[in-house]
């Protein structure tokens, strides 16, 4: 059984369609990049399987249920804008997060703050754009939840930072055999991450190919991109 199985998804946004005829099946333990430009997509379709949003037609399942508040529980997403209390320090935030989500591993919460270099005392509210999307990722990867739908999770990352984001999340998932999708347009960074990528224009997937059989082929998913989109 997949862990996600979308079966031609509509979703429609205030009277316009947004996705369209969406067919895809992610696989235990995957790690897929959502690929496309502004606009394309990417965070409709994250937050549809996430089951934030409702499809006008076709079906979405994870873990074989229906997706909707049920399957809550299997998944964790990380916002593109996430809205942490900005009165709480970090580590209050976490304390209080871990009481919310009942596959709350404190070892890993804690494992997290350390690779993440979170600063634990400070407020929410005075962190920078980039330290706030670490506190969402550790949010999100500190729950032992099968299914992990990140939304642009180097926004506002500087460049040094990258790969130890990168790392933790391989961590965080591979030994687990969590399945990933990550919405992102930094290709570059992810490339050696990605079982697989699915590009998506204009609400369609126009291609889904495995990032092995590219490279197999002397590309590179970032060049693929490019040949993708230029057409
Ligand atoms: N609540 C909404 N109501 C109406 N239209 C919306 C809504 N949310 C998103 N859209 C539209 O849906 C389309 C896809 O948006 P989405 O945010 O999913 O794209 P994206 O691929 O994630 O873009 P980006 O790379 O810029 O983050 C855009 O045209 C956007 O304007």
């Amino acid at each position: 059984m997949a862990v996600i199985a979308c079966e031609n998804v509509d979703v429609w946004l205030s009277g316009r369609p947004i996705l369209r005829g969406i067919h895809v099946n992610v696989e235990e333990a995957e790690m897929v990049g959502l690929l496309g430009p502004n606009g394309a997509g990417k965070t409709t379709l994250l937050r549809t399987i996430a089951g934030l949003i409702r499809p006008a037609g076709g079906t979405v399942r994870v873990l074989g249920e229906a997706s909707g508040w049920r399957t809550l529980r299997h998944t964790a997403l990380l916002p593109e804008r996430g809205q942490l209390p900005g009165w709480l320090t970090v580590s209050e935030w976490l304390r209080y997060a871990s009481g919310l989500y009942p596959d709350w591993d404190q070892a890993s919460a804690e494992r997290l703050v350390e690779e993440l270099k979170l600063r634990a005392t400070v407020p929410i509210a005075r962190l920078s754009r980039g330290e706030g999307v670490r506190v969402g990722l550790c949010t999100c990867l500190a729950r032992q939840c099968p299914v992990v739908l990140l939304d642009e999770p180097f926004t506002g990352i500087d460049f040094m930072s990258r790969e130890t984001i990168a790392s933790a999340i391989v961590q965080a998932c591979a030994e687990a055999r969590r399945t990933v999708v990550i919405a992102t347009h930094d290709v570059r960074e992810f490339e050696p991450l990605l079982d697989r990528v699915l590009f998506l224009r204009e609400g369609v997937i126009v291609a889904d190919e495995s990032a092995e059989e590219i490279r197999a082929q002397g590309r590179s998913v970032a060049s693929r991109y490019r040949e993708v989109f230029s057409e």
